[in-house]
């Protein structure tokens, strides 16, 4: 007889770890409250660039590991939403013109002058999970997609209103991504309790998942810790 936790409740465990989700770390809160220097702001822009310019690798190292072309053929569409089709297009050039519209020179995002050491190993080890686990609980790690929604719009409302001073370009990454995160993570949720057949592969997705928000908080951590001193 099988241990494994019915679809409902698998569900209910993963969707537990939103209190664990950054949208309720402090610098969030600050950047809400519209408290945030443009310093900070622009700290904050320049890390997570690193951040984004790794999630297509992270896509990658997923469609490396994952034997099914279905799961492929859909998968693959997230990394060309990043890169974009050509130079100039894709979610990393929308979050390239959010610094410059923060001013940042293109430049100095980049070459990542001013990544923290804390923002590069979080970064790091969210890529290497996807390199060295099965393709199932890296998936599973990408499903703080169902909490992204509500931060993102909240964020989008609050810094077009609190930082007046940052033109609308800016906001084309969030714009854009709140359209791609609209299901909340419906159909990656599906594809995670379909390949998540045993009690051991569930409790494995829910640790990833677990794993993956605290990622997210190391990256502001560290951001939040160095506030104010750079870039
Ligand atoms: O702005 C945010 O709060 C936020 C959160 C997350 C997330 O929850 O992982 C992602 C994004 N943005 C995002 O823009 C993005 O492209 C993205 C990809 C992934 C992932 O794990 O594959 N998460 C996120």
């Amino acid at each position: 007889m099988s241990d494994a936790w019915s679809a409902e409740e698998f569900t209910a465990r993963l969707r537990e770890l939103r209190t664990r989700y950054w949208d309720s770390h402090p610098f969030h809160l600050r950047m809400h409250a519209g408290t945030l220097t443009k310093d900070e702001l622009r700290s904050w822009a320049a890390n997570r660039w690193y951040y984004q310019r790794c999630i297509p690798r992270k896509d990658a190292a997923i469609l490396a590991n994952c034997p099914d072309p279905d799961v492929r053929r859909v998968w693959r569409e997230r990394i060309v939403w990043h890169d974009g089709t050509k130079p100039g297009e894709g979610g990393a050039e929308n979050w390239l013109r959010m610094a410059e519209a923060l001013g940042l020179s293109r430049d100095e995002v980049l070459d990542e002058r001013h990544v923290l050491p804390g923002v590069r190993f979080a970064v790091d080890a969210y890529v290497t999970f996807a390199r060295t686990r099965p393709w199932v609980e890296a998936v599973a790690s990408g499903l703080t997609e169902m909490f992204s929604h509500g931060l993102m719009s909240r964020r989008l409302a609050d810094m077009r209103a609190r930082y007046p001073w940052i033109a609308e370009e800016g906001f084309a990454y969030f714009t854009a991504r709140l359209a791609v995160v609209s299901g909340e993570g419906r159909s990656t949720l599906d594809l995670v309790v379909r390949n998540c057949p045993t009690r051991e592969r569930q409790e494995a997705a829910v640790a990833a998942l677990a794993f993956k928000c605290d990622v997210l908080r190391a990256i502001l951590d560290t951001v939040d810790y160095y506030s104010g001193t750079r870039p």
